[in-house]
């Protein structure tokens, strides 16, 4: 046989194939119908267990995997389609169609807003970006950004999320899940170290050097090149600037360069990170939902129970939806024994129908869910 014959078979099982796979979908219609009238939930783990024992015994044995596969598929298609047409809605799905009625069009322009550190931090930079007459406050430590919002001082709060060589910032998004903070925008900064002394200091004279715990770990080997150096972290990059130019002449520091300017620096060598391009993601945080027009980016975290397969059926759900991810990672959760969180991006305009879906159907597929909000990002 010919390449052409092979085909022209496959295509006619196809037009079958596809003529079942809508009678099978029309049938779980009913199905759906049914199930709402008498109260019933859309999923049935019994009746699926039960299916695919009974169509794995029915295909030859080296089909069984395949088909078992396939009708994995086909049942969360046919969930899919039955939630579609249940238009399950939930808490969540109220709460985002409210936030997208009811968020001004245009994205505030002058707001006070809290930043961690002192002048010159990255995270100015990143309000500079997302702002254009920004009134920024500086707060010792992450979480008193958090209080200052929840407070009312401070509209919003601008905090770097991740780093594309250190990853994620697991504290923000822990106070993200403790106070039930949304992020209503972000903003991707390129981020270069510089080292930083006070005019007239050689590298020779250095004895110590002062940054952030994630900008060191940004520039580990780069500081190979120190040894018997002191590595010194502190709470901030631009507090690590303010060291150096209050210190003696032995100190250094890693820094960005509006902190050279701004502390009356000089730089000894620039853009000293490992990674060439080193890019920060950078998050603007409120107290409540806000869903600017644009948004297109989702981020949310969810614990997932711990038995086999509990992530697969999260993403396949995504995959029936046809909904992109753009980041999932995992992170062992404190004090339980190798449990894991995700956290999760999704790629998708907030007012796609399959968006909604989504977060009517996720909660109940979560030990634990939390929906982080949805926004557009400034690059
Ligand atoms: O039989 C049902 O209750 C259905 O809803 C149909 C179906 C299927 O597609 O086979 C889909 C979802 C359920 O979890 C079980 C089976």
């Amino acid at each position: 046989m010919e390449l052409s014959d092979y085909r022209a078979r496959i295509d006619q099982i196809d037009r079958q194939l596809v003529e079942l796979f809508a009678q099978r979908m029309n049938t779980a219609a009913g199905i759906a119908a049914y199930k709402k009238e008498h109260g019933l939930p859309v999923l049935d783990p019994v009746r699926e267990r039960e299916k695919l024992l009974d169509v794995a015994a029915q295909a030859p044995e080296d089909m069984r995997d395949y088909t078992a596969s396939l009708y994995t598929m086909l049942f969360e298609l046919s969930r899919c389609y039955q939630g579609r047409l249940l238009g399950s809605t939930s808490p969540l799905t109220t709460e985002i169609q409210t936030a997208i009625d009811q968020t001004p069009n245009l994205f505030p322009s002058n707001v006070s807003v809290a930043c961690q550190g002192v002048a010159g931090a990255y995270s100015q930079l990143a309000c500079d970006k997302l702002f254009k007459l920004p009134h920024i406050m500086y707060f010792a430590s992450f979480e008193a950004v958090f209080a200052a919002i929840e407070r009312g001082l401070c509209r919003y709060g601008v905090l770097p999320l991740e780093n594309s060589t250190a990853g994620s910032v697991n504290a923000i998004y822990d106070l993200m899940m403790k106070h039930d903070f949304r992020i209503v925008r972000s903003v991707r900064l390129k981020v270069d170290h510089n080292l930083l002394v006070k005019p007239g200091t050689k590298r020779s004279d250095i004895t110590e050097i002062y940054s952030h715990q994630q900008a060191l770990s940004q520039c580990e080997q780069y500081l190979q090149a120190f040894p018997g150096v002191k590595i010194i972290p502190c709470e901030n990059t631009a507090v690590a600037a303010q060291k150096v130019a209050e210190g003696d002449g032995h100190a250094a520091a890693l820094s960005s360069r509006s902190c050279m300017k701004l502390y009356g620096l000089e730089c000894l060598e620039a853009g000293v990170q490992d990674q060439g391009s080193n890019f920060t993601r950078f998050i603007c945080i409120s107290k409540n939902l806000e869903i600017y027009p644009g948004a297109d980016r989702t981020s949310l975290m969810a614990v997932l129970p711990h038995e086999p397969g509990s992530l697969c059926r999260v993403l396949s759900r995504f995959y029936a939806l046809g909904l992109n991810l753009n980041k999932l990672e995992s992170r062992p959760m404190p004090e339980r024994n190798f449990e894991f969180m995700f956290y999760f991006d999704l790629e998708t305009p907030v007012y796609a129908p399959e968006f909604l879906q989504l977060m009517g159907e996720l909660p109940s597929l979560c030990e634990e869910f939390s929906y982080l909000g949805s926004y557009s990002e400034v690059v």
